[in-house]
């Protein structure tokens, strides 16, 4: 289980949880954070195999921030995964679309005073995404699959791991109802971003 730019898989163990039984396998780069893949069934027996590639965002999938739709996507995710019975969420540690926590924080205080999730970025001179998806793309490789289903309502996430050499058979939208907290944020995730979000004004 070694890929290339040594990265490896690290460790491996079952992951019972509330949406069914999956196994995670964590894999790194030295000591760098891992990237996790947490899966059902033989990824290799199907043409193409359900998908979640998630960005980490602390606030949303650990402390159920309503700010953003992140949290409840990975675990729709993990609930459509089990119902295949097959499939696999890939965890990628690239915070804040790539700017980390603490500039996440300090953009979320931007869009306090009236900046947008784009332009918060922006005033802080960083990039609006500067998130890589060549590691998720090594992983799928070294499960031996190259095409997939993909969960995503992004079609720059498409368009990344179609460059990685992962052939994208299907998207399946992945939208979660607008809250009084991330209506704004969704808006222009759909605006600016090009977010296929269908329930978004
Ligand atoms: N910089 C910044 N990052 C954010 C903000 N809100 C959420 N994020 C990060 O955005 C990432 C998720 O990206 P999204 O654009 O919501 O969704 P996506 O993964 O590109 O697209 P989907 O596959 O449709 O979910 C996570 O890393 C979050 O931490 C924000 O206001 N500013
Ligand atoms: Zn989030």
């Amino acid at each position: 289980m070694v890929t290339n730019n040594s990265l490896q898989a690290r460790a491996q163990a079952d992951l019972p949880t509330e949406y069914g039984n999956f196994k995670v396998i964590a894999y790194a780069v030295d000591q760098e954070p891992p990237t996790l893949l947490i899966y059902k069934g033989d990824l290799k027996s199907v043409k193409a195999p359900m998908v979640r590639v998630h960005s980490e965002c602390f606030t949303g999938d650990v402390l159920s921030s309503l700010r953003c739709d992140c949290g409840p996507q990975l675990h729709a995710a993990l609930q459509k995964i089990e119902a295949a019975g097959c499939g696999a969420v890939i965890y990628l540690r690239q915070e804040g679309r790539g700017i980390g926590l603490v500039n996440k924080l300090k953009a979320y205080r931007l869009q306090e005073q009236g900046f947008d999730t784009v332009e918060a970025n922006q005033q802080l001179h960083l990039p609006v995404d500067s998130r890589s998806y060549e590691v998720a793309a090594n992983i799928l490789q070294d499960q031996g699959v190259s095409h997939i289903d993909l969960l995503t309502n992004n079609p720059d996430k498409i368009k990344q791991l179609s460059l990685e050499g992962i052939t994208i058979d299907h998207r399946i939208p992945l939208e979660i109802p607008a809250n009084q907290f991330d209506q704004k944020y969704l808006q222009t995730k759909k605006r600016k971003l090009h977010h296929l979000l269908s329930e978004v004004d």
